[in-house]
């Protein structure tokens, strides 16, 4: 039923890009914040300044991964490396953290301009999963996976909730570490076959794929779903309701 396996139990969904309409915004603000960093360091160093792409440098680098990981993994990329810094440093420090906090602050001006949309079809189908009687988590690597939930209206649709500030307090690994839905998992009382995992980036298909869930659902909405399925989704829809008109 519901376009998913019949022993699926629990499910748990990423939030940006699945749940809500900010994958763009988290794009957006890593493209303003790598340019304006990688510029600098160009016109400093009399290099060439070669722009950070949107769509292919977030979707392998960055897409779907805690922070300061998105920093590092696309830095060393470019062969740079930082200092980590600490989690309290400025905007201006030229450290892992530092570069964090500059693209943070982006993020939450564009969310505090713009607001947040949940898109209408993934919010049908948690409705409809929940009236099924399964249980919903949200699994998220965003430390601001809270207020945007809240932002967009939809907090009181789950259960339970697994983001970046739980991953910092409980020490998990970020995505492509499945830890994050193991947990998400556990706190609804399932066993992973029984879940099913909905992701948008490739990081979260490769974390679902590693913790052996039940079923893997990639939502593709930039025309990825060629790689989506390569990291590890088993199906791939472009939008969450096609699962209910798939009854
Ligand atoms: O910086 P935040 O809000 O803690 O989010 C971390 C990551 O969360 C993921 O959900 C996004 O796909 C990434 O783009 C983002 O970088």
């Amino acid at each position: 039923m519901l376009g998913l396996p019949a022993h699926i139990r629990a499910c748990l969904f990423d939030l940006d890009g699945v749940l809500t309409q900010t994958a763009k915004v988290h794009a957006a603000a890593w493209k303003e914040m790598f340019d304006g960093y990688l510029r600098e360091r160009a016109t400093r160093e009399g290099t060439e300044f070669v722009p950070f792409d949107p769509v292919h440098d977030y979707d392998e680098y960055v897409d779907g991964r805690p922070r300061e990981d998105g920093v590092r993994t696309f830095l060393a990329a470019r062969e740079i490396r930082l200092p980590e810094g600490s989690p309290d440093d400025p905007p201006e420090a030229e450290t892992v953290n530092g570069l964090g906090t500059r693209k943070n602050d982006l993020v939450l001006r564009r969310i505090r301009e713009e607001g947040v949309e949940a898109y209408e079809g993934s919010v049908r189908f948690v409705h409809a999963v929940r009236a099924a009687g399964m249980r919903c988590a949200v699994v998220s690597s965003s430390a601001n996976c809270r207020d945007v939930l809240v932002a967009a209206g939809i907090e009181d649709l789950f259960d339970e909730r697994i983001d970046g500030v739980v991953a910092h307090e409980r020490r998990l690994r970020g995505k492509p570490a499945p830890d994050t839905f193991l947990e998400g998992a556990r706190a609804l009382a399932t066993e992973p076959a029984e879940a099913a995992v909905f992701e948008d980036a490739l990081a979260g298909v490769e974390a679902g794929r590693a913790g052996r869930f039940g079923v893997v659902v990639g939502v593709d909405r930039v025309g990825q779903a060629e790689q989506l399925r390569a990291h590890g989704a088993d199906v791939v829809v472009q939008d969450l309701a096609e699962l209910l008109e798939s009854r």
